[in-house]
């Protein structure tokens, strides 16, 4: 893939011809398209959604998508996916949760077969919820394209550490509208009804995705920060219009739906795509180009001040789901304590580490592991970090945090934790010691440091 190239935009309306002279030029669905190719609109918002909020893009292919085989439910193994989280399938807890990185498989596995669910809240039926699955995979998808019908992929590909160097390697995704390369450090995002297929070039991946029902990421405002700063438009990236033309037997399409998955067969490949138009589109980011804005002076401000993306609710500033991040930064705040501070949230934070440390956590959230804290559950710094905070001082002079990358979906919803992530292998039990260890440092501080006495 090395000589792929992209649109640069957010939420632009973007066109592509692999063959010139693919798109109709005057109208979306000619009686007959250039080429003798099919026109398909694909709509991610209802055709009456306001338009600052419609989204679609008209394909041009080779053949339309429908030319398959029935969908049957797909018949291997036990489905480790939810789309829709209740008490018969899942469970809520407040208490805290940390899980080390999951092995990659030793037997073969591709994107499909390596993706589980995680936890989430609300339905994809009623279109309002979300799921946070992972996946680890060490094969290439073969003769198979990979689409959810039930919400926006968004793609957080982990880079290994050194000791667990084999996870080193991005992802190749093909889409209808063209082919992006994403690597650790990079996301993707693969909007509802897209069809993909991930290729592993280089090795086994490992990774993160949040799913999003009933909405789409857009970027958030800005407010008094301004016109520019965190993630600019112009560093998203759409793909260019790319197409396979060969015949393709048993062709397989897995399609999730409902949180199940169903295969149709076909005999050609679904990226045969020739031109495309429109703002309904699979696109990446790189992270490394994001401007964080923080405190200059004192005070740790809230992480929203480091939202990448975000899928909102009908309630003014209460997110379905943010994606923040927390990238290198020079950290300046004087007389504070500049670490994450001790908090409960109303919103529910799932964590994740793309590589490095985390500054909260000296010690256990490590690379491909993630954490979870639902709605109200107290957490923040462990204890060795406090430690060393308090003992650094309050003037320690500008501290750039280097070699990092960790991020939050954050959630109005209450997730609830899918059985087989509680008691998975992976799940750290002592999570709790981390902060056990928290002495009480209190002493009453008179004038002269004398004890003060009570006032009553
Ligand atoms: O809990 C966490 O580590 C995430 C987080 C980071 C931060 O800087 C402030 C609040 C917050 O929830
Ligand atoms: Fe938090």
């Amino acid at each position: 893939m090395d000589d792929l190239s992209y649109q640069s935009g957010y939420g632009n309306t973007f066109s592509s011809e692999a063959l010139p002279g693919s798109l109709p030029a005057t109208q979306n669905s000619p009686l007959l398209c250039p080429n003798s190719l099919y026109a398909e609109q694909i709509s991610g918002t209802s055709f009456t959604s306001p338009r600052n909020l419609n989204l679609r893009s008209w394909l041009y292919r080779i053949k339309p998508s429908v030319t398959h085989e029935p969908f049957k439910p797909r018949v291997k193994g036990k489905s480790f996916l939810l789309s829709e989280f209740n008490q018969c399938n899942s469970s809520a807890t407040p208490t805290q949760l940390r899980w080390k990185p999951i092995d990659i498989p030793s037997s073969p596995t591709d994107f499909i077969d390596g993706l589980f669910t995680v936890c989430g809240a609300g339905s994809s039926f009623l279109r309002h919820g979300f799921a946070i699955h992972m996946y680890t995979a060490n094969k290439s998808m073969e003769n198979s394209a990979f689409c959810s019908a039930d919400g926006d992929f968004l793609v957080v590909p982990q880079k290994g550490t050194l000791d667990d160097d084999q996870i080193q390697q991005g992802l190749w995704i093909t889409t209808e509208c063209g082919r992006l390369q994403v690597s650790p450090g990079e996301i993707a995002v693969l909007p509802q009804g897209f069809r993909f297929s991930v290729d592993l070039p280089d090795g086994p991946s490992r990774g993160y995705v949040a799913e999003i029902f009933g909405t789409h990421f857009q970027l958030p405002d800005l407010g008094p920060i301004g016109a520019n700063g965190l993630a600019a438009p112009r560093d998203f990236l759409a793909p260019t219009a790319w197409f396979d033309e060969s015949h393709r037997p048993g062709y397989t399409i897995v399609q999730k739906f409902g949180g199940e998955l169903f295969t149709a067969k076909q005999d050609f490949s679904p990226f045969n795509v020739v031109a495309w138009h429109g703002n309904y589109v699979p696109y990446k980011y790189d992270l490394s180009k994001f401007c964080p804005y923080n405190t200059v002076l004192f005070d740790h401000s809230d992480p929203s001040i480091n939202t990448v993306l975000t899928a909102p609710t009908d309630k003014p500033g209460v997110a379905l789901l943010d994606f923040v991040i927390f990238p290198p930064r020079w950290l300046v705040a004087e007389h504070t304590f500049r670490p994450p501070y001790y908090h409960r949230n109303c919103m529910s934070e799932f964590m994740g580490l793309i590589h490095g440390g985390y500054e909260a956590k000296a010690d256990g959230f490590l690379p491909g592991g993630s954490s979870l804290h639902s709605c109200m559950t107290p957490h923040g710094p462990d204890t060795k970090t406090y430690e060393a905070t308090i003992a650094r001082g309050n003037e320690a002079g500008p501290f750039r945090i280097k070699d990092t990358m960790a991020f939050m979906f954050e959630s109005c919803l209450i997730p609830r934790v899918c059985s087989w992530a509680l008691e998975s292998p992976f799940m750290d039990h002592d999570y709790y010691q981390c902060w056990i260890g928290l002495r009480s440092h209190f002493k009453r501080e008179g004038k002269d440091g004398d004890e003060r006495n009570d006032i009553h």
